[in-house]
């Protein structure tokens, strides 16, 4: 099996990145970097979630390439894809991150086995890598801009109040488009507020109860008006507390096999994957 490992410092917060590497244009924006003529179909999301197909269109030393993966891993910290089909036995593309100082330290490591034994090996050293190593450098750059530029919105936090094993979940009354879809108690930052401050604010005003921020889940997800969501968890202050709508026209305890049946503001179906993991 052949691996590749390239490494990039990203100037933003790890889950800002991890947003950035869940864009659904990214593959696309690669292959178009290197002039590769190539297309990249995913599903109609401004994010990947597990379980989504990206089907790529390329020609590789003049040979047309048809390649699909699938998303097996979408996480604040790490995105893995596995090969569906494509003119090779195996593929294997795990990018992880982590933190370095203000900064994000990207590693992607790429797996394949090549399709014709000896002769595939040299077909890799001569073609293959320096192929890959041009696609994850222009994917890295478009990661790179994407986050960056993500990294100066203004942060709306969520609150991932869990408790006894399930999520709350708060449903709007207004605007009309939202009303009746399902959201995370919390709301934009304000100036010179910390986040967890911010959480602990939103959810006395939104549930007139006392949250404890506990830490942190999913990537960023971006929002419309420049806004950028990150969702802290959070546990009750006292057990024994019990949350009332203030705002919203309902609250709901939700379980583990429950989370992804919500009709959730499109923001927030992006995460329930995540989100499902804490209950
Ligand atoms: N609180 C919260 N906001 C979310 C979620 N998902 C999502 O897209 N948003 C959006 C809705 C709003 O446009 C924005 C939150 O900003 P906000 O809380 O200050 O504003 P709002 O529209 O709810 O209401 P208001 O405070 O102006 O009355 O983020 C979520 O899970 N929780």
């Amino acid at each position: 099996m052949s691996v590749l490992r390239t490494t990039g410092l990203i100037d933003a917060p790890v889950a800002t990145v991890g947003a950035a590497l869940r864009d659904t244009r990214l593959a696309e924006r690669g292959l178009r970097a290197l002039g590769a003529h190539g297309h990249a179909a995913t599903r109609p999301s401004p994010l990947l979630v597990p379980g989504d197909e990206i089907a790529f269109r390329f020609r590789l030393a003049g040979l047309p390439v048809r390649l699909t993966t699938r998303v097996v891993r979408a996480d604040a910290d790490a995105l893995s894809s596995v090969l569906v089909s494509g003119p090779l036995p195996e593929l294997r593309h795990e990018t992880v991150l982590a933190e370095a100082g203000p900064r994000t330290l990207l590693t992607d490591s790429l797996h394949w086995t090549s399709p014709l034994g000896p002769l595939g090996r040299l077909v890799d050293v001569a073609v293959v890598r320096r192929f890959v190593l041009r696609v994850l450098a222009a994917r890295t750059a478009g990661v790179r801009e994407l986050a960056e530029g993500w990294a100066a919105r203004k942060v709306v936090v969520g609150t991932a109040l869990v408790h006894r094993g399930r999520l709350l979940a708060q449903q709007r009354r207004y605007p009309a488009a939202d009303a009746g879809r399902w959201e995370l108690p919390g709301g934009r930052v304000e100036p010179g507020e910390d986040e967890r401050d911010a959480v602990v604010r939103e959810c006395r005003e939104e549930l007139d109860v006392e949250v404890r921020p506990t830490g942190r889940v999913g990537s960023d997800v971006p929002l419309r008006d420049d806004m950028l969501l990150r969702v802290h968890t959070a546990e009750l202050v006292d057990p024994e507390a019990v949350p009332r709508p203030v705002e919203h026209r309902d609250l709901r305890w939700v379980g583990r096999e429950e989370v992804e049946g919500l009709e959730w503001l499109e923001a927030d179906k992006v995460l329930t994957h995540s989100l499902r993991e804490l209950c």
